[in-house]
């Protein structure tokens, strides 16, 4: 029996900064940035859009453009790294919201849980309710990856963030796709990339407060979570290299594959925290298991380097990116980094090219290469179904996209600095947030949305 993704659908801050805008305030060259990375516009929440907004915007319209039955789904799954709560996970939020407009007690016997691994997280989630699936034939079940990739003002992560949430409907006889038994893990505890508890003092609040008599019960000392991560960007790829060359040998291993593996595959869909990453680091394992045995075993480290640098700008290797890796930029380019949801956009934006260019790829297999810090990577294989087509009819990828609204530099900045208090862009059919209760001695106390028609 065949298990995979039925349905699918997504949800972006529809609000960007043209990279070059960034660049240039930024001072660093537009063409690094632009031809170097793959970047052209960062997408950026509006006031009413947070991780549960996008979650329940993309479930929204899942549920809506396939006329899903809620009593039918018997999980919703959650990837995510951007929890507003150390308790309370999004899919506790994501329940409530779905029983508001699509009527009370319609999910009463639905499980639902976050998956917390950084960018991996949502594979996770699949991989999960895949087996699920594959043990219960008749029953469903979502995945929803939601996050805001948010870095520091000024720092190296900045011109790579970006927001929004992919949902997926996981069936037996999946109309899009349908997963292989075979997947591949390598993983590794390390500090590249992590969002630590800080503790601050309450004096450090409220000299940033207008003495809001709200803060005067707050103990000495607290704990306090940021959305921008502590990270080693260099590092950061070192890990993302190593781990996914170690799952994609393994995954080699496991299929008793003597072949060349990605020669097998006509797409290959990597985990994008911005564009290009997957062609800047893919080059090595292209190198090592290529037909032509490009690099000898024996080879000196230093050689070494030199010859993946080699193959990285040889023509064979821009011919192999253009094909099988481009497709999954496309959509990368126009949003940012999605953590969780990044590689299912990335296989959302090959599928979204190919109908729109009317190329056909049923039974064709896709690769998958998925990392997330911290660290981990997955790699496992699926074969596009024959109804891929009409089961994405409705998404409307990039005709979506380029429907976003240009902001510019000091709207993006007071956006971050979460000074701006209007909404760039009026709501219209979605959920937004509404308002945030400060509740002593909670910090941030509970958020409470509402449906705009
Ligand atoms: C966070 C996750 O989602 C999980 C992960 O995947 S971890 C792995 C990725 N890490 C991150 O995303 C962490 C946050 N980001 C960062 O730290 C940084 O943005 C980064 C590490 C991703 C990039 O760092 P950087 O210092 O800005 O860029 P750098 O690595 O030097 O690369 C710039 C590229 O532009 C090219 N370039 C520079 N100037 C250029 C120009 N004028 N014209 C064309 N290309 C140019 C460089 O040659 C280089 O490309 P190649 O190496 O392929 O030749």
């Amino acid at each position: 029996m065949k298990t995979g993704i039925d349905a699918i659908s997504f949800d972006v801050a529809n609000i960007h900064l043209p990279i070059k805008t960034l660049a240039i305030a930024r001072n660093i060259e537009p063409e690094k940035l632009e031809k170097g990375l793959g970047l052209l516009k960062m997408t950026f929440p509006d006031v009413h859009q947070d991780a549960v907004v996008f979650g329940a915007n993309a479930l929204t319209k899942l549920i809506i453009d396939n006329k899903i039955n809620l009593n039918e789904i018997s999980r919703i799954y959650v990837g995510t790294e951007s929890g507003i709560d150390s308790s309370k996970p999004i899919a506790s939020y994501l329940i409530s919201l779905m029983e508001q407009k699509f009527g009370e007690d319609s999910l009463a016997e639905c499980d639902v849980v976050d998956f917390t691994f950084a960018c991996i997280g949502g594979v996770d989630a699949l991989q999960n309710c895949l087996d699920f699936v594959k043990l219960n034939p008749t029953k469903k079940a979502i995945v929803v990856t939601s996050d805001f990739a948010k870095y520091d003002l000024n720092s190296g992560g900045e011109y790579t963030q970006g927001a929004g949430a992919v949902a997926m409907l996981i069936t037996a006889n999946p109309k899009i796709i349908a997963f292989d038994e075979n997947w591949a893990t390598s993983t590794k505890g390390v500090f590249d990339f992590f969002k630590p508890y800080r503790t601050i003092s309450k004096e450090e609040i409220t000299q940033n407060t207008n003495n809001d008599s709200w803060f005067d019960n707050l103990e000495a000392e607290i704990e306090i979570h940021k959305d921008q991560p502590v990270f080693d960007g260099q590092y950061s790829n070192q890990c993302y290299m190593d781990r996914t060359r170690n799952a994609y040998f393994s995954f080699k291993k496991l299929k008793n594959a003597t072949e060349t593996l990605y020669n097998t595959w006509h797409s290959i869909v990597m985990h994008l925290p911005y564009s290009f990453q997957g062609r800047r680091m893919l080059s090595e394992i292209y190198a090592l298991d290529s037909a032509e045995k490009i690099i000898a075993d024996d080879i000196a480290p230093a050689d070494y380097q030199t010859k993946i640098k080699e193959v990285a700008k040889s023509e064979d290797y821009k011919t192999f990116v253009t094909e099988k890796l481009q497709p999954a930029e496309l959509a990368s380019s126009l949003i940012g980094n999605l953590y969780t949801g990044s590689i299912f956009m990335g296989l959302l934006s090959t599928l979204a090219h190919f109908y729109d260019t009317n190329k056909e790829v049923a039974g064709t297999k896709f690769g998958f290469l998925a990392y997330g810090s911290g660290s981990k990577s997955k790699v496992f294989e699926g074969t596009i179904q024959p109804e891929w087509k009409s089961a994405l009819e409705n998404v409307k990828l990039f005709e979506n996209l380029a429907e976003s609204v240009e902001i510019d530099f000091s709207t993006y900045e007071s956006l971050h600095k979460k000074e701006q208090k209007q909404s760039v862009r009026t709501p219209k059919n979605e959920w937004v947030l509404d308002r945030i209760e400060k509740e002593i001695p909670v910090l941030i106390g509970a958020r409470y949305y509402k449906w705009i028609d």
